[in-house]
C-alpha cells in the first residue's frame, strides 16, 4: 500500500507504526499492534498521552499507556481475557493521509481462524484516527459481516499524561450513575468536581457532557459519542506495584478517562454496524 505525501512508517520500540503529522504541526504515532495510538502532540505541545516508560512492546502483549482497544469485551465482564483480543493483535493499516489542516489513519482487524477460536463474531472492527490543531479524533467502527448475530462490549481506553494526578480535577460528571468496580457499589455522583487521591476504578453511565480534565495550568475536553459509559482509571500505589510495566509512582503521571459501552452490550444483526467516538482537546 502506499501512503501518499505524508504520513511516514516507523519504527516504534521495535514495532512498526505509523507517524503522522498534520501540517499545523500536529502529531500522533499509531502501532500496527492493536491500532495503538501511543503518543498524541497537539500543534506546539508536548505529549498528551501518557506512555509507561517500562511497557512491553511485543506481539501477544498489551501496550501499558496510550489508548489501547478494548474489543470484543471490556475488562473482565467475559470469558475472554481482560479487554479482549484487540489490543494484542496485528491490525492492517488500510490508509493514511495528510490534507490541509489534517492528518489521518486508518487501521483494520478483521476476523480470523485465530479470533474465531477464542469469539465467534465474525466481525471487521476498524479505527480512524485524526490529528488536527489541538484535537485528537479516534473513531471505532464494527460490522458484523457474518450471518449470525453478535454482542460486544468495548473502549477506547485512553491514558492521559497529567503533570500530577493529586493535583488535578475531573468535571462534568455530576449526577451520573456509576457504579464502582472496588466497592461494587451503585450510586449518583454528586460532586462537582473529581479528585483522585487514591485507587478509582469506576464506570459513570450514560454520560452526555463533555468532560473536563483541569491542571494548574493547562485543561483538556473529552468528549464521546455513541461510547454512553465512561471508565475513571487511576490504580494507586499498592495496584500499581502489581502491574510490572509500569514504574511504581507512573500512576502520578496519568488518569485514563475512557469512552466505554459496558451496561448495555451493543448486538449487532448480520451486515450492522456500529461507531464510537471519542475527541480530546487541548484549552
Ligand atoms: O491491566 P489491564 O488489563 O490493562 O486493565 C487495566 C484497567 O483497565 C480499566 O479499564 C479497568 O476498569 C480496570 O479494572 C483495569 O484494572
Amino acid at each position: 500500500m502506499t501512503t501518499p505525501n505524508l504520513a511516514e512508517r516507523i519504527d516504534f520500540h521495535g514495532m512498526p507504526a505509523t507517524r503522522l503529522r498534520a501540517p499545523d504541526g500536529s502529531e500522533a504515532i499509531v502501532l500496527d499492534h492493536g491500532a495503538h495510538v501511543v503518543s498524541w502532540k497537539p500543534r506546539g505541545g508536548p505529549d498528551r498521552l501518557y506512555l509507561s516508560p517500562d511497557a512491553v512492546f511485543k506481539e501477544g502483549t498489551a501496550v501499558r499507556g496510550g489508548v489501547p482497544i478494548c474489543f470484543p469485551q471490556f475488562a473482565s465482564n467475559g470469558p475472554l481475557p481482560s479487554h479482549g483480543f484487540a489490543r494484542k493483535s496485528k491490525w492492517e493499516l488500510v490508509d493514511a493521509r495528510v490534507g490541509e489542516d489534517y492528518a489521518m489513519a486508518n487501521l483494520r482487524l478483521r476476523y480470523s481462524d485465530a479470533t474465531l477460536a477464542q469469539w465467534q463474531g465474525k466481525f471487521v472492527l476498524e479505527l480512524a484516527i485524526s490529528v488536527s490543531g489541538d484535537r485528537l479524533d479516534m473513531e471505532m467502527d464494527v460490522l458484523n459481516d457474518g450471518d449470525e448475530s453478535f454482542s460486544f462490549t468495548a473502549a477506547l481506553h485512553t491514558y492521559l499524561a497529567v503533570k500530577e494526578v493529586e493535583e488535578c480535577m475531573l468535571e462534568g460528571l455530576r449526577g451520573q450513575e456509576c457504579s464502582d468496580s472496588l466497592t461494587k457499589k451503585r450510586f449518583r455522583e454528586s460532586g462537582t468536581s473529581f479528585m483522585i487521591d487514591q485507587e478509582v476504578d469506576r464506570i459513570y453511565h450514560g454520560t452526555k457532557n463533555a468532560l473536563l480534565l483541569r491542571e494548574q495550568h493547562r485543561a483538556l475536553a473529552i468528549y464521546s459519542e455513541n461510547l454512553p459509559d465512561t471508565v475513571v482509571w487511576n490504580p494507586w500505589v499498592e495496584r500499581s506495584k502489581q502491574l510490572q510495566d509500569l514504574p511504581d509512582n507512573g500512576f502520578r503521571r496519568m488518569l485514563c478517562v475512557e469512552g466505554a459501552v459496558v451496561e448495555t452490550p451493543i448486538v449487532l444483526a448480520p451486515q450492522e454496524s456500529w461507531w464510537g467516538r471519542q475527541t480530546l482537546m487541548t484549552l
